[in-house]
């Protein structure tokens, strides 16, 4: 596998606040990292780190392949002020900008590719909506339509289930997992340990100054979880309760 970021004995925070240490990492092509953690734990901060918004404390981060001239992102949904006066087919277009030129207009080609991101994430019948219009889910999906037209090989993903339904999360998870069989590396902030194991291939658990790294089923154990102050001890063995597969406990 083709590692995107390698990331070595990363530390990572603020002058007054260490958040962790020692974290060493391949992000992978075609592969979905899950980044779990307690409120406060770091995520939204990792991710940054890897937008190049903040330097780590301590240690390296590499782009073996070279640093891509566009990172997929999509922010959590409370960052974002919808009472932007935009269409939603001019902010899904908005990912594309690289491609077409930013004064230079869209053409046909470019038209077309907006209208089947918006066709894949389920909008297309709102492009010429107004996006203060819009319900949270509706406006999650058309952030998703700029991240398909990002067409970049790393995805990073904050929080992208906050506000949606079960229907629009499946929907949603669907093109992740079309993004990583075509070799993308996805970046998946979650809160929810039922979304990640089908989903994500490997995840980081941030909490208690610590991050642990792995494969899902590595990683994603009571006895972390509750170390690592994801969760509490009841919590654990009332949801891992009968077994000591993770994996069932998806479906609690
Ligand atoms: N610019 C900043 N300066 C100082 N401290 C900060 C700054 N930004 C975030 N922090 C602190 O760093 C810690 C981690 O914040 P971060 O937003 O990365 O956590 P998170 O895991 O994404 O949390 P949540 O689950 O609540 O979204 C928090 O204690 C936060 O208050």
């Amino acid at each position: 596998m083709t590692a995107v970021v390698e990331i070595r004995n990363l530390a990572l925070g603020y002058p007054e606040l260490t958040l962790f240490k020692h974290l060493s990492l391949d992000i992978q092509a075609g592969t979905t990292l899950a980044v779990l953690g307690a409120n406060g734990s770091g995520k939204s901060t990792f991710v940054k780190m890897l937008l190049g918004l903040m330097d780590p404390l301590a240690g390296r981060v590499t782009w073996p392949a070279g640093r891509p001239q566009e990172v997929g992102y999509l922010a959590q949904l409370t960052e974002f002020d919808r009472r932007f006066p935009i269409r939603v087919r001019d902010l899904a277009a908005m990912g594309a900008w690289r491609g077409f030129g930013l004064w230079s207009g869209l053409g046909r080609t470019g038209r077309n590719r907006v209208a089947a991101a918006l066709e894949e994430a389920g909008i297309l019948d709102l492009a010429d909506r107004s996006l203060h219009t819009l319900s949270g889910g509706q406006l999650q999906r058309a952030l998703f339509a700029r991240v398909i037209l990002q067409d970049a090989p790393l995805v990073l993903l904050d929080e992208p289930f906050a506000a949606v339904d079960q229907s629009t999360e499946a929907h949603l998870l669907s093109i992740i997992d079309r993004w990583r069989a075509e070799g993308r590396a996805v970046v998946l902030v979650v809160h929810d340990l039922s979304s990640v194991l089908d989903h994500c291939s490997h995840a980081v658990l941030l909490g208690g100054g610590m991050a642990a790294q792995g494969t899902v089923d590595e990683v994603l154990t009571p006895g972390r979880l509750v170390a690592q102050g994801y969760m509490s001890e009841s919590q654990a063995s009332w949801m891992f309760r009968g077994n000591s597969q993770q994996r069932e406990a998806a479906y609690v």
